[in-house]
């Protein structure tokens, strides 16, 4: 935004607004005259008591409410768009002597699902950050206490010494070594110019993989050698480890960046690295992520109190050398950076597929909607590529005259040597820590949701702070989506679970919001945080017209009545407005059919689960729990992932839904058809509505069939399943006839 007139303020980012705003709300209008004459239609047409379908009507009636209702809330997201650029090189003209301190924090949690070679790839790309190394400082979070990681982050170190000058001096990018490594073809070296280039290359490359086989050689042997044991002084610490539930605080400064000795084969000093793994005992909750993060925020305010904090999943490499400075042009603005608590980075995915077949790219979120939530002021912290302002996430209220001013700090001489310096800091990762403590609650980030991430963003907003959303130029991170139907079904039971957690919390966007963020941005966070209630009005759609369908009985106005237009102008402007979204933002059209699926899948099963077990934690029957995502997965699972064909694999309730659906739908249709109810006068007429969802309903469902009926592979559907739910569909189906 251009600076205030009179002023002189030239900017250190710029903020654009998205076109075609008129055209779209025009066009947002006609739809929602649809959606009222559809909500007419339903009122006026009720059933008389003594008519087939009076009760299936309200059910109808309601679910069409919804859906009309949360189209509203989805609406907010896209009456107005922001999109965000920087300007780096004033920055470093401002301030390059006074850059801030920056905290980085890599949080992992189990070494089978997230190999070290993975987290110290990670790792390593935010070392390389083009940044003064004195002023940043890397943390990984151990959550497994795994002396795997431990061990294979003491290699990421040493050979820090050669990746972090190599990359400097040639300007690589990516840095994370095993992307960049990939990228590089081997015959790339030729001319002249990149000799000297090709030669640093190959001798990294050749220290990597070096590296690599001695982690993997670690891994292979099931426990870290005596040998290797013997070379860190570290290695000790696990003396009185028992289990991954059950341990000591474990904290090592693998490198003190204040150690005129830390330094690389170029003389140039290095980031300090910290690996911590908090105490954990089996009676103490240990709050995930969230707790794993509050204790990196603890340790890292005695090591290098950085004012900046950038947190990332170990899955979640940097892609580019420039972010920090990206996210400090927002931060050091000198008109507006001080409003601002976080810069959320769009969650990128390296291994998607062209037509994403579930949906991994999160298109829609990255590309439009979080450019609607930007404009009130609030993209959501999702948890990773997120830069915030530290004292934020330590609870503080935004005030207008007591700016926080980010600017480098005198580093404090220390006292003690580096051993008593980290033996005393581990009591703030230990369990009794937090005990009467705002932690947790006022202070870091909150317990008890399983989006940590969303609800700590959300409280924060509503201290007065606002976000900002930065999605423009080289994309800032890469990470790895999940490559299985289960896999996704479990993620978004787990998002949707934790987003409807927060609906009923004590920070609901719809009352405890009310008044502190603007009232778009509480229409936006209503949007994620119902995902889960609406599996009731997706099943009903997608049940019963179908089998109402099987019975000859309409519920849905004919063709020839002009009631009749709403409805296929709702659809059809919905539908075609989605694809032109999907395709604008450089997805495939086959890919948008993907992600019609994939919605459905969510809809009826995910968001069932989350919505049963949100109401059963409510009433305090279960608590929610953290199930972490995979992200490698065996050789014949992931040819079939490249290859686009859904993994089905193992028998997860939630597939008993989805496959039931998919009967019942294929029998009511085929129903139909054998009793002739398409072929007598006038029903073609009558019931081309039910037809056509039915119909959809099992082209959509294509590849379920194929699984269940045609594949021969492991990633078919386990036969006790198909059996199963063979069994239900037809009893359902059974049932209703007899019923009528
Ligand atoms: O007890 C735990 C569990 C998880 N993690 C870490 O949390 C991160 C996210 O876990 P993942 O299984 O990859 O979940 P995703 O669904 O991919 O994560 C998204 O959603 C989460 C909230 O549900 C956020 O915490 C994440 O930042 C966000 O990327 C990973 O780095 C884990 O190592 C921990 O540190 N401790
Ligand atoms: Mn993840």
């Amino acid at each position: 935004m251009k600076g205030k007139e009179g002023s002189n303020h030239v900017p250190l980012f710029e903020t654009r607004k998205g076109k075609g705003r008129v055209v779209h709300r025009l066009f947002a209008v006609s739809v929602f005259v649809g959606i009222c004459l559809i909500w007419a239609y339903r009122v006026i047409h009720i059933p008389s008591r003594n008519e087939n379908g009076r009760w299936v009507w309200f059910g109808l009636l309601a679910a069409e409410l919804w859906f009309g209702l949360y189209w509203i809330l989805t609406q907010a997201l896209r009456w107005n768009q922001v999109y965000r650029s920087t300007f780096k090189d004033r920055l470093s003209q401002r301030y390059e002597k006074e850059l801030p301190g920056v905290d980085i924090f890599v949080c992992t949690a189990d070494p089978q699902i997230e190999p070290p070679m993975m987290v110290i790839n990670t790792v390593l790309s935010v070392m390389s950050y083009d940044y003064p190394t004195e002023k940043f400082s890397v943390y990984l979070s151990d959550d497994a206490g795994s002396d795997f990681t431990f061990y294979a982050l003491m290699e990421a170190s040493h050979f820090s010494k050669h990746w972090i000058p190599f990359c400097k001096k040639f300007n690589v990018e990516p840095r994370s070594p095993a992307a960049y490594f990939s990228s590089i073809s081997d015959d790339s070296h030729g001319d002249d110019d990149n000799h000297s280039q090709s030669k640093d290359q190959a001798a990294v490359k050749k220290l990597y993989e070096e590296m690599e086989s001695r982690i993997q050689a670690a891994t292979r042997l099931g426990r870290i050698s005596e040998e290797i044991k013997m070379t860190h002084k570290g290695f000790s610490q696990w003396d009185s480890y028992s289990s991954r539930q059950d341990h000591d605080t474990i904290l090592q400064i693998l490198i003190d960046g204040k150690d005129p000795l830390a330094i690389d084969i170029e003389g140039c000093a290095l980031p300090t690295l910290v690996y911590l793994a908090r105490e954990k005992r089996p009676q103490h909750p240990h709050n995930f992520k969230a707790g794993a993060m509050n204790s990196l925020i603890r340790v890292s305010s005695k090591i290098s109190n950085g004012p900046v904090i950038l947190n990332v999943d170990c899955d979640m490499y940097s892609n580019n050398p420039q972010s920090v400075r990206d996210a400090l042009c927002f931060f050091m603005d000198e008109e507006k950076g001080h409003e601002i608590a976080f810069v959320q980075f769009p969650q990128n995915f390296g291994n998607v597929t062209m037509n994403e077949i579930y949906g991994g790219s999160l298109r829609i979120i990255r590309d439009v909607e979080f450019h609607g939530l930007d404009f009130y002021g609030g993209p959501l912290y999702i948890g990773t590529g997120c830069f915030h302002r530290r004292e934020t996430l330590l609870g503080r209220e935004f005030s207008k005259e007591n700016k926080i001013v980010l600017k480098s700090e005198n580093v404090t001489k220390r006292e003690e040597n580096v051993l008593e310096f980290e033996e005393n800091l581990k009591s703030l990762a230990n369990c009794s820590y937090e005990k009467n403590t705002q932690w947790g609650n006022e202070m870091g980030l909150k317990y008890g949701c399983p989006v940590e991430d969303v609800i700590t963003g959300l409280s924060i907003q509503c201290k007065g702070w606002k976000s900002v959303y930065f999605n423009s130029g080289r994309t800032g991170f890469l990470g790895v989506t999940t490559t299985t139907l289960p896999q996704t079904l479990v993620q978004h039971k787990r998002w949707s679970e934790g987003q409807f957690h927060i609906f009923l919390s004590k920070y609901s966007p719809a009352w405890y919001a009310n008044g502190r963020i603007s009232f778009g941005l509480q229409l936006g966070y209503c949007c994620y945080s119902l995902w889960a209630p609406n599996c009731l009005a997706t099943l009903f759609y997608s049940i019963f017209p179908s089998l109402y369908l099987l019975h000859g009985i309409p519920l849905f106005p004919q063709c020839t009545s002009l009631w009749f237009s709403p409805f296929v102008y709702v659809m059809f402007a919905k539908y075609t407005y989605s694809l032109a979204e999907f395709l604008s933002s450089g997805g495939t059209i086959r890919g948008w059919w993907n992600d019609q699926r994939i919605w459905l899948y969510k809809r009826t099963s995910s968001y069932l689960f989350a919505f049963v077990d949100s109401l059963l934690n409510l009433l305090g029957f279960s608590a929610s729990a953290f199930v972490i995502s995979a992200k490698v997965s065996n050789q014949e699972v992931s040819e079939r992932y490249e290859k686009e064909m859904m993994e089905f694999g193992d028998s997860s309730s939630m597939f008993t839904i989805l496959a039931t659906l998919a009967f019942l739908n294929l029998f009511s249709l085929i129903g139909a058809i054998l009793k002739k109810v398409v072929a007598t006068d006038g029903a073609i007429d009558t019931m081309l509505l039910q037809i056509l969802l039915c119909g959809i309903l099992v082209l959509i469902n294509w590849p379920m069939y194929q699984g269940l009926f045609f594949r021969k592979d492991d990633g078919k559907m386990p036969s006790s399943l198909t059996v199963k739910s063979l069994v239900f569909a037809l009893s359902v189906c059974t049932c209703f006839t007899f019923l009528y």
